[in-house]
């Protein structure tokens, strides 16, 4: 059976929800939101929806307990409306999240789960470590969605620039899921050829490029208030890659035990969850990229637990 729970209503939960009941991907739903308003018309909205679908969903709501045979538990709570003020800097939204990690990890935990743990949530990567901490489920079993996104943005963008399908671009953006993700440039191809040699025939500027990869996120938010759908296909392939067994490599928020947190990083997935990770053949300058970003989620994870002690 596939079920899953879906925790946090909001734009992201519910365009998760909406792609999982349209795409025909989950047998149940568990849905759970601090508002109960919103859970309850989510419900009636997604169960309309399947009036028109040759697919069933079963959907339940606002029960932890039923999270106990779910195969995947969606962490999408938080507060979006922390970014009005216009600043984009997703670690300001922490003192928010890790609160509603604190709150949700032990309710999970109770109902006796024992499936794989997607956080969503932001700051992505300290959340997530924070979250594998707080379950104690194995480090297989939890992980982020990462720099996927910023990955499929990349993709799309280079794509664009070279007027190739975006099918033909295979590589990585890596790090956090913030302002100090890089894209691994090294790790690109289009059609087998590196990135660099074909983006330099077309005189293309790479460093604006990748500037306008990073700041999609702030573009799509300026304009609407959030980001729903992007996040959502990453999401569910994710779950597809877990509920095929895939065994795809996909740059999710997995545990590096050099630097003992969460960050993305090319990595295996299948049923189990994450299967191994692959260490990606980065340039030096690409690396030190990656250890900032590594700091730089540390630091968080630091002001977390000093804030704590407080
Ligand atoms: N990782 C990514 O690539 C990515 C992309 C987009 C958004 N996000 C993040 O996803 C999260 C959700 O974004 P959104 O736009 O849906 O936000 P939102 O503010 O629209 O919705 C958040 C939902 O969480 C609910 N919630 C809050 N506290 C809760 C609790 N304790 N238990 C259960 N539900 C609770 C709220 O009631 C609300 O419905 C944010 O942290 C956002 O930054 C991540």
């Amino acid at each position: 059976m596939r079920k899953i729970g879906i925790i946090g209503l909001g734009h992201v939960g519910a365009a998760v929800a909406y792609t999982l009941v349209t795409k025909g991907i989950a047998d149940e739903l568990v849905l759970i939101d601090k508002s109960d308003q919103i859970v309850q018309a989510e419900k009636l909205d997604l169960e309309d929806t399947q009036a028109g679908l040759v697919t069933h969903t079963q959907i339940t709501t606002q029960d932890y307990t039923q999270l106990r045979d779910a195969a995947i538990v969606i962490m999408a709570a938080g507060d979006i409306s922390i970014f009005s003020d216009g600043k984009n800097n997703r670690q300001a939204e922490l003192k928010i999240t890790s609160r509603i990690a604190e709150e949700a990890a032990p309710k999970i935990m109770a109902s006796g789960f024992d499936g794989i743990l997607l956080d969503i949530t932001n700051p992505c990567d300290v959340v997530t470590t924070y979250l594998q901490r707080l379950t104690g489920l194995p480090q297989q079993q939890v992980f982020g969605t990462g720099t996927v996104l910023d990955t499929m943005r990349m993709r799309r963008a280079v794509a664009g620039e070279l007027q190739v399908s975006l099918q033909d671009i295979q590589g990585y953006n890596l790090g956090e899921h913030g302002e100090s993700q890089f894209t691994a440039w090294s790790t690109i191809t289009v059609a087998t050829r590196p990135i660099k040699e074909v983006l330099a025939q077309h005189n293309t500027d790479i460093t604006a490029l990748e500037k306008t990869i990073r700041s999609r996120a702030w573009q799509i938010i300026s304009g609407k208030g959030f980001t729903s759908y992007g996040i959502a296909a990453a999401a569910v392939t994710v779950v597809q890659a877990i509920f095929s067994d895939a065994h795809i490599t996909l740059p999710v928020s997995s545990w590096n035990a050099e630097h003992q947190l969460y960050i993305g990083q090319p990595t295996l997935i299948g049923r189990a969850g994450v299967l191994s990770t692959v260490d990606a053949t980065l340039s030096a300058e690409e690396q030190q990229a990656f250890n900032n970003s590594a700091t730089y989620i540390q630091q968080n994870l630091d002001s977390l637990a000093a804030s704590q002690l407080q």
